[in-house]
């Protein structure tokens, strides 16, 4: 089964609207080749900008978070609709960053798969382990009830469209990236995982990327390993040519 790449920058709380502007102007003067999925996850105020930027050119606009109902007294919060208004095509769900500081739950994050789907919005849905599961070797058992989670009452239809980024806590803004391999490993495991709630089709064809210090010099050897399709990258996607790098480098470790 080939599956297409994806590499998704995700900004967290950078950037002015002028600043995502400005990357987008460089972004594409410089083109990048519609072989990989190529997407930019912005703060809400950049979502526009960059749509309207962007629209010509094979870069995808995503958000970072948002509500799963339609509508409603939810003070500060965005309905599904409202980004598919704008344009936006993807979105991430349950970032460790959210889970951590703003009581993200498996069970919200289910809630939130399912309105990104019930609205063709793409989810990005983040698992991954904390040091501690890490070392008392829980990494398995824990992103595996993350995904099962995240999953139940999707068609598999919807899930097969899912992206599933793989995130190890430990390795998010460090510089300490997991190994190519230890990556490939968790990640093998989490596509059977998603075997065991669908079929084996299905886990063919769902997407599933690392991130954690993803960088363009390091890229290459995730992209290698055969259950890797893409990166989920914070820090390194902050420059539109480390992104470009970034896209670069991937297509340089796919065979
Ligand atoms: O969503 C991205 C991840 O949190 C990784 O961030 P990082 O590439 O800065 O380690």
């Amino acid at each position: 089964m080939q599956r297409t790449p994806i590499i998704a920058g995700n900004w967290k709380m950078h950037k002015t609207t002028d600043e995502a502007r400005e990357f987008a102007h460089v972004v594409r003067s410089l083109s990048p080749d519609g072989k990989v999925d190529t997407v930019i996850c912005a703060p809400f105020t950049s979502l526009n900008v960059l749509v309207q930027e962007l629209q010509e050119y094979p870069v995808a606009v995503g958000a970072q978070n948002m509500h799963w109902e339609e509508s409603g007294a939810y003070t500060g919060e965005i309905s599904p609709g409202m980004l598919t208004n704008l344009g936006v095509q993807y979105v991430i769900i349950g970032h460790s960053e959210r889970r951590e500081y703003f009581a993200e739950t498996d069970e919200t994050v289910n809630k939130k798969t399912k309105a990104a789907f019930a609205h063709t919005l793409i989810p990005i849905v983040c698992v991954g382990e904390n040091l501690e599961q890490r070392e008392s070797g829980k990494t398995k058992e824990w992103v595996r009830e993350q995904v099962l989670r995240a999953v139940e009452g999707l068609s598999s239809e919807q899930a097969k469209q899912l992206i599933i980024a793989y995130e190890p806590i430990w390795a998010i803004g460090t510089g300490k990236s997991s190994s190519a391999e230890d990556a490939q490993d968790v990640i093998s495991f989490i596509r059977g995982t998603v075997e065991d709630a669908f079929d084996a089709q299905v886990a063919a064809q769902v997407r599933i990327q690392y991130g954690g210090s993803v960088k363009p010099d390091n890229i290459a050897t995730y992209m290698e390993q055969p259950d890797i399709d893409g990166a989920l990258v914070g820090g390194a996607s902050l420059t539109p040519e480390s992104f470009l790098q970034l896209l670069e480098g991937a297509l340089g470790g796919r065979k």
